[in-house]
């Protein structure tokens, strides 16, 4: 296959057996993943488990102390010149200045690339026309994500990176900036996401990895992580009499079983809930408020990391 830039594909990113150390402490420790062209790749970790200082390797920000990066062909650390031409990443906010009007700021940073894109119909699409003449620090929080991500794309990049880019964006505007992104992709941009949030991983994602204490805890789509989470079916119920536990704990495919507050819950596979129902008709309980839903990426994070997420 070609892809829009015209050269063959095969991973586009490749980082392998990545460590990094911070005065002697291993925050990466051995992490690898490839990324294909096109993709819409996600890097969920709970805090503090190296996503950033990944990414930063990534970036041409940070140099690995083992380990090899490749971004097409390049290496970041060596190569960033010419890392800068098909890579975007986004900036933090203490980057720009906060006097800057939207349009000085995209005319400034289109005179940073060889061939930038035209700013104007870029502003267009990310809806930032309006705000042309407002100073930065003027900005709404969405639309300091949205130019944000008009910077990042300005020298019409092969792939963007964008960390917690929706971090303190309120539901509405972390939607918006959730189908601007798959605008993006649509665009043949391929996209390195770093994310706390399992419902843009979920949303957003073709495939994820889990990074946990400075490794690869999984690696999957979103679905093969949920899916291979013990117990990918979640049943609760109130019975209407006592059910035996010892019934309970030998329903098939079962991982998890709890009674609380008169309230059963179970955790396993569409085979559990067969078993239940038949269970309770032949002592006859009824199952008051049955609910039966299908585990989120949520259950499946915890599963793999044991972390609560914020
Ligand atoms: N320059 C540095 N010097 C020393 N320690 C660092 C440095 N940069 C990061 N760390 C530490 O390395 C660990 C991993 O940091 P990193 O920012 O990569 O994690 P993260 O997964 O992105 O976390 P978060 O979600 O909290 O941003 C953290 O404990 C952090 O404090």
């Amino acid at each position: 296959m070609q892809t829009r830039h015209g050269s063959a594909t095969g991973p586009l990113i490749e980082v392998s057996g990545v460590r990094k150390s911070y005065a002697g402490r291993a925050v990466v420790d051995g992490v690898s993943f490839a990324v294909d062209e096109g993709e819409i790749f996600g890097i969920l970790g709970p805090n503090g488990a190296g996503k950033t200082t990944t990414v930063e390797c990534v970036e041409g920000l940070r140099r690995p102390d083992e380990g090899r990066v490749r971004v097409a062909g390049l290496d970041p650390a060596r190569d960033r010149a010419q890392l800068t031409r098909i890579l975007g990443a986004q900036l933090q906010e203490s980057e720009i200045q906060p006097k800057l009007t939207v349009r000085e700021a995209l005319e400034l940073y289109s005179a940073f690339y060889p061939r930038p894109l035209d700013w104007r119909p870029l502003a267009e699409r990310l809806r930032l026309t309006e705000t042309l003449g407002t100073r930065f620090a003027k900005l709404s929080g969405g639309q300091k994500q949205r130019l944000f991500i008009a910077l990042a794309l300005l020298g019409d990049p092969r792939v963007v990176v964008l960390d917690e880019l929706t971090t303190g964006l309120d539901p509405r505007a972390r939607r918006d900036t959730w189908e601007l992104i798959e605008d993006v992709r649509a665009g043949g941009v391929t996209v390195l996401l770093v994310t706390h949030f399992m419902e843009e991983a979920q949303r957003l994602c073709d495939r994820v990895a889990v990074i946990d204490r400075g490794r690869v805890a999984a690696l999957d789509t979103p679905a093969g992580l949920i899916s291979r989470t013990a117990g990918s079916t979640v049943v609760s119920f109130t019975p209407s009499a006592p059910v035996d536990e010892h019934a309970l704990a030998v329903l098939p495919a079962l991982a998890s079983v709890e009674q609380r507050d008169g309230r059963v819950t179970l955790h396993g596979t569409d085979e559990t809930v067969d078993a239940l129902l038949t269970l309770l008709a032949r002592h006859h309980i009824t199952a008051h408020q049955l609910r039966v839903s299908d585990s989120t990426l949520d259950d499946a994070f915890l599963d793999l990391t044991g972390a609560r997420q914020p």
